[in-house]
């Protein structure tokens, strides 16, 4: 059957079909029995409403559409909650880290002069005059012939000028309860009466941080639209930010439609098969960087549909749909959307029905893009089309997954006129990419061992192992 032989036919015929989703096998045998291949053939390039788009063309339309709401307006989030977006401005830091010159060493500190010459047989015998512990507000002064014991990060006490590790000194105090805690690992605990045995010189200002020498007050931290990840967010805090204004996650609504479907867990009586395009849409744009709602299966009846859609419009930045795309009797996707968004078939294997437009929302337009429902398409319209969205709207400027050109190890059947992307599995050692199963869309299988897809330009109807292939990278 051709494109031209499903126009006018798209929805509210063909009552007389056994099955809702009686046609949905039709993308499930290989190419050259699909019936994706077969439309391609010369003359029969137009579908009935209107020529075959490219997956370029496709792909500007949804951008300019989403470029309305992308990227999404700043928000001032926790810390925490902004993992993973994007900052709006420079940050900029208030303070200097560290804030005051400290130690780095558990030990003592010194002046220099005072340990002119010393060794393990000549040791210079400092007094201790004090403790100072990280926290410290009240310091010690030390003068000539004295010396504070001092923890890791303690500030460092007026008239110090470094620090002696514990590990070069006798480690008495004085104390013994505190001796015990100063003995270096393995050593016995020394008590002297406030006094301490160093056993080496040291330079002025060794072992001691100073203040600012991480970042200076006024420095510039991160440039704008930095991916705030643990260790940036970490940096935040250090500075002693509780907040960051960032564009936020979009929160996406997943939507699966389909009468046949059943949820995961519960019995699956005959004809029925389970829900498995909510899960993976919904994993996929958490992936993304998206805060994601799955809204799973939805009856096929277009005024439920509308009604789902109209409820989740209320939280949504961007609904996702899947199934009732295509020609069948009961496509209702097609059915409840309809003048709302445009459905068109796209040059390209699997992912062929494809429906995109924007919704009035109570705040804004929302996009919506409809996908097949075959489950391989699902995902990769998702992975070809939605990312990028999402991507867009969380301000991101790599917003398409990155394509290396890998050496095909086995050669590959292609849809004339269609850009197919066959599941493959990459591997960048050798620089080779396999094939993973076979062209059906209904492989899932097969699609969780891919980690690459393999792109075969809409003229080529078959690639020889050994060529050079363009390819997708999903990990
Ligand atoms: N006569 C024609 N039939 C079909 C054509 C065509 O051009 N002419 N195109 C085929 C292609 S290509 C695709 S892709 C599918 C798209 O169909 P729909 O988007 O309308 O999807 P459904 O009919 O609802 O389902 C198709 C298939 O996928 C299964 N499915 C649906 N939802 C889920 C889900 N949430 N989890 C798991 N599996 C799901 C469904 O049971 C069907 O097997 O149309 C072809 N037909
Ligand atoms: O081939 Mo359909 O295009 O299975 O997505």
């Amino acid at each position: 059957m051709t494109d031209h032989e499903h126009h006018g036919h798209d929805h509210g015929h063909a009552h007389d079909h056994a099955h809702g989703h009686g046609h949905g096998r039709a993308g499930d045998a290989g190419i050259p029995e699909d019936p994706c291949a077969a439309e391609a053939a010369p003359g029969a390039e137009k579908s009935g409403d209107g020529r075959l788009w490219t997956v370029d063309e496709h792909l500007a339309d949804i951008l300019t559409a989403v470029a309305q709401v992308a990227p999404l307006p700043p928000l001032e989030l926790q810390l925490l909650e902004a993992q993973g977006c994007l900052t709006v401005d420079e940050l900029v830091s208030g303070v200097a880290l560290p804030p005051f010159d400290n130690s780095s060493m558990d030990g003592y500190a010194v002046r220099v002069a005072d340990l002119d010459g010393a060794t393990k047989d000549y040791p210079s015998v400092l007094t201790v005059v004090g403790d100072v512990a990280a926290g410290a507000a009240a310091l010690p002064v030390i003068g000539p012939g004295q010396c504070a014991r001092i923890m890791t990060g303690a500030p460092m006490p007026p008239g110090a000028e470094a620090v002696v590790p514990v590990e070069w000194t006798d480690a008495g105090t004085g104390s013994a309860e505190a001796a015990t805690t100063m003995a270096p690992q393995g050593g016995e605990p020394v008590t002297s009466g406030g006094e301490v045995r160093i056993f080496q010189p040291v330079e002025s200002g060794a072992f001691v941080r100073r203040r600012g020498d991480d970042i200076a007050e006024g420095q510039s931290l991160l440039p704008a639209g930095t991916r705030l990840g643990p260790t940036q967010i970490g940096l935040l805090a250090a500075i002693g930010r509780d907040r960051v204004l960032v564009r936020p996650r979009p929160r996406v609504v997943v939507l699966s439609t389909g009468s046949e479907l059943v949820q995961p867990g519960s019995p699956v009586g005959p004809g029925q098969i389970t829900d498995s395009n909510s899960f993976a849409l919904t994993a996929a744009a958490r992936d993304a960087g998206a805060i994601a709602y799955r809204v799973g299966g939805v009856p096929d009846d277009a005024e439920r549909l509308r009604e789902v859609i109209d409820d989740q419009l209320i939280r949504a930045d961007l609904i996702v749909t899947s199934g009732g795309v295509s020609v069948g009797a009961y496509d209702v996707v097609k059915e409840a959307l309809g003048e709302r968004v445009s459905f068109r078939k796209l040059r390209m294997q699997p992912g062929k029905p494809q429906g995109f437009g924007v919704l009035e929302g109570s705040d804004g337009p929302v996009p919506i893009l409809a996908l097949p429902g075959n489950p391989v398409s699902a995902y990769l319209s998702f992975e070809l089309f939605v990312r990028p969205a999402i991507r867009a709207m969380l301000g991101a400027t790599d917003i398409h997954r990155p394509v290396v050109t890998a050496r095909l190890t086995e050669g590959l059947g292609s849809p004339a006129g269609r850009r197919q992307f066959a599941r493959g599995s990459y591997d960048p050692a050798a620089g080779t990419v396999t094939p993973v199963g076979g062209a059906g869309s209904h492989l899932l299988g097969a699609l969780a061992h891919a980690n690459a897809l393999i792109v075969v330009p809409e003229d080529a109807t078959s690639v020889a192992a050994g060529a050079e292939v363009e390819t997708v990278l999903l990990d």
